[in-house]
């Protein structure tokens, strides 16, 4: 059996284009443009790199883009005075503080101090308490990406038996929720399962978000399975840098129904999330209806 690939490329423009007209009726109809601030503390390149193609995809779809670039020595009260400034301030939407942070700032205590109804990244603990009671809330960007990807290939996801490898709480803990939400029988799996192959060939749907570059091969994979790798581990092979998921792609798509690819998977649909969250927050905080399919 050869795998269906899951084209998260393709996907995330479909989304993006829905959010740019839906702004485009906003601005139109209301003469509002939401606005998503993205605050940067320090020079990782990799954190820049990203922060830069959000900046750009938030511009495309009509929306002002607000960069804050800080310095790694800013102290954690410059920090939250930003945010507090940021929650104030009535054309910004949204709010995404890039992680990880500089080990001298405490990231929970940062995230706990954005506004919840402008943690567009979902990150909050209002807005955890929210998902997992099963309240309207901002869902994480990455997990609401993988559910629409599966909702989208399989239709109804009631009953189906998912595993979710790892447990952090910005892609595996979110991301189990939304299954069971969906009605999923979900597992969760970490680095102290015992027999991960095992239970990961129970699988229906198996969710990979390890951070370890090709760690699940082919024969951990059940027939026909939804694999959806979470994944970004840039290696070195053959002297060039590459870019490999947590699943051994190769042997995977062999076994596999549908496979996302890395790249042009789950990335791609956490940039667009970022935006249909922020989207979804500029229509609550002005009474407006919500855009369908863009949310959980
Ligand atoms: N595509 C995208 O948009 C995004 C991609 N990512 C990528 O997703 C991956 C995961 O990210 P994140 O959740 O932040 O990572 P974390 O490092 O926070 O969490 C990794 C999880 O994997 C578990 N784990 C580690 N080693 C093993 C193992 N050998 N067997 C089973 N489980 C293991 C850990 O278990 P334990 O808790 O026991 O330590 C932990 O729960 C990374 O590659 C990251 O780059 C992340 C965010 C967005
Ligand atoms: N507060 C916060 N929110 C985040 O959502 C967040 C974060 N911090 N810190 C870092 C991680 C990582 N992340 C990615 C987003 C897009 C791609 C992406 O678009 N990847 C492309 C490839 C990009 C490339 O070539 O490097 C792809 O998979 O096709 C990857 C990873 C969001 N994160």
């Amino acid at each position: 059996m050869s795998a269906k690939i899951i084209d998260g490329k393709a996907f995330a423009a479909g989304v993006r284009g829905r959010v740019a007209s839906h702004v485009a009726r906003l601005k139109a109809d209301h003469g509002i443009t939401p606005g998503l601030a993205v605050v940067l503390v320090g020079e990782d390149p990799a954190s820049e790199v990203y922060v830069r193609s959000k900046g750009k995809s938030t511009v495309e779809a009509g929306m002002n883009s607000y960069e804050h670039k800080l310095d790694a020595d800013t102290s954690e009260a410059t920090l939250l005075a930003l945010i507090d400034a940021l929650n104030k301030d009535p054309a910004v939407n949204g709010i995404l503080v890039q992680l990880p942070l500089p080990k001298h700032l405490d990231a929970d205590l940062v995230i706990n101090a954005i506004d919840p109804a402008k943690d567009v990244d979902g990150f909050h603990i209002s807005n955890v308490g929210l998902l997992g009671t099963g309240q309207k809330s901002m869902v994480p960007c990455t997990p609401l990406g993988c559910l629409m990807m599966l909702r989208d290939h399989h239709g109804s996801l009631s009953g189906l038996d998912a595993v979710v490898v790892g447990r952090s709480n910005i892609v595996g803990k979110p991301m189990a929720q939304l299954l069971l939400g969906d009605s999923c029988t979900v597992t969760i799996a970490h680095s102290r399962t015992k027999d991960l192959a095992e239970v990961c060939r129970r699988a229906d749907i198996l969710v990979a978000a390890v951070g370890r570059p090709e760690m699940i091969p082919g024969d951990w994979v059940k027939p026909g399975a939804t694999v959806i790798d979470v994944g970004i581990n840039r290696i070195e092979r053959d002297g060039k840098t590459k870019l490999v998921g947590d699943v051994h792609y190769a042997s995977c798509a062999e076994v596999a129904g549908a496979i996302t690819p890395v790249p042009g998977g789950v990335g791609p649909m956490t940039i667009a999330c970022l935006l249909a969250n922020t989207l979804t927050a500029a229509c609550r905080a002005n009474g407006l209806p919500e855009p369908e399919g863009l949310t959980a």
